[in-house]
């Protein structure tokens, strides 16, 4: 569906997106996820075509972005970081102009404003200046607008920055509903958000793609902890067993040490728990703790962010 290879975007000599590749497929929610300037704003404007990348290419079902820019703008919405930029027009105003834009005409424009008014529930606000709205109402003005021709690929920066506790969920709920016919790329700083509605995740560190993953195949972990008195070698020597990856000296604890253990991804951890704990006794050590490390995004995220690796997170993950 969305196809970007190699990109990269300079700003003077500072390297805001450095040689990011990913693909999308229909009907995924991705999150872009980062700290404030690791470059996700720009990556969205490249994708969305305000903003030139220096080298790679962008396409969007199969339509290459520099050769046909007009092509690509119209099978996409784009909620941009910063709000509708007409705060004297009305709702109601801005959304027909948002809509003309679009080439939308006639009956398909009615009804097409009909339903981004109802998904984003602001038919009260229609006749209100943009620059009056409440943070919430203005953003979903903008998703309005971003949805408004039926879109099949929805960009959307920091979609619930500044909204409260029941905004935040009501636009969760709409982006969820409007993925049922788009693909969905969105850009936040905030895991949870990522955990709520995302399939998948890709982690920038300093404009570099750090990691890329599914949010299942996160949550499965392929590590097992394992704490035991047996002698530190034989623990070592798992390594060599075909299910086995490796084994890392984590610390000692009182009366043994506890390890890492990574499985081959093939491996099913419940029997390789299995067949450790049965060796364990059969050589008359104690058993303290056997169990699948929990790695959830937060851990990556502070993992990618000391600078792992790229190899050595897909890895862990
Ligand atoms: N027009 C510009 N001129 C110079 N530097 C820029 C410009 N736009 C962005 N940058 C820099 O590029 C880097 C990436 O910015 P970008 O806005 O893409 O990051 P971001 O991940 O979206 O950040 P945030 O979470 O704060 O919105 C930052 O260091 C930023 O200061």
């Amino acid at each position: 569906m969305l196809s970007v290879h190699q990109l990269s975007r300079t700003y003077g000599s500072f390297v805001a997106v450095d040689n990011v590749s990913f693909s999308i497929n229909k009907g995924e929610i991705v999150g872009l996820l980062g700290h404030n300037g690791a470059g996700k704003t720009s990556i969205m404007k490249v994708i969305s075509g305000y903003l030139e990348a220096d080298t790679g290419r962008v396409t969007v079902d199969g339509v290459d972005l520099q050769n046909s820019p007009k092509l690509v703008q119209k099978s996409l919405g784009y909620l941009p970081e910063s709000l509708p930029v007409y705060p004297e027009m009305t709702v109601a105003d801005y959304l027909d102009y948002a809509a003309d834009l679009k080439g939308l005409k006639g009956e398909e424009k009615a009804s097409e404003l009909r339903r981004a008014i109802k998904a984003t529930d602001i038919t009260e606000k229609l006749l209100v200046p943009i620059a009056t709205l409440s943070r919430g109402y203005k953003q979903r003005v903008g998703v309005a607008q971003a949805i408004l021709g039926r879109p099949k690929l929805l960009i959307l920066d920091e979609p619930t920055n500044g909204l409260d506790p029941e905004q935040t969920q009501h636009m969760r709920d709409l982006i969820c509903e409007v993925a049922k016919d788009a693909t969905v790329i969105l850009s936040t700083h905030i895991m949870q958000e990522v955990e709520a509605i995302c399939s998948r995740v890709l982690m920038l560190n300093a404009g570099s793609l750090a990691l890329d993953a599914k949010l299942d195949e996160l949550r499965a972990s392929h590590h097992l902890l394992l704490q035991t008195s047996l002698n530190k070698n034989d623990v070592l020597a798992m390594a060599d067993w075909g299910e086995i990856d490796s084994v890392k000296l984590l610390h000692t604890v009182e009366g043994g040490s506890e390890f890492r253990v990574a499985l081959d991804n093939s491996a099913k951890p419940k029997l390789v728990a299995a067949r450790i704990a049965a060796f364990i006794v059969a050589q008359n050590a104690e058993l303290y703790a056997l169990q699948p490390e929990q790695r959830n995004l937060e851990t990556l995220f502070k993992e990618v962010n000391q600078g792992y690796k790229k190899e050595g997170l897909n890895h862990a993950a």
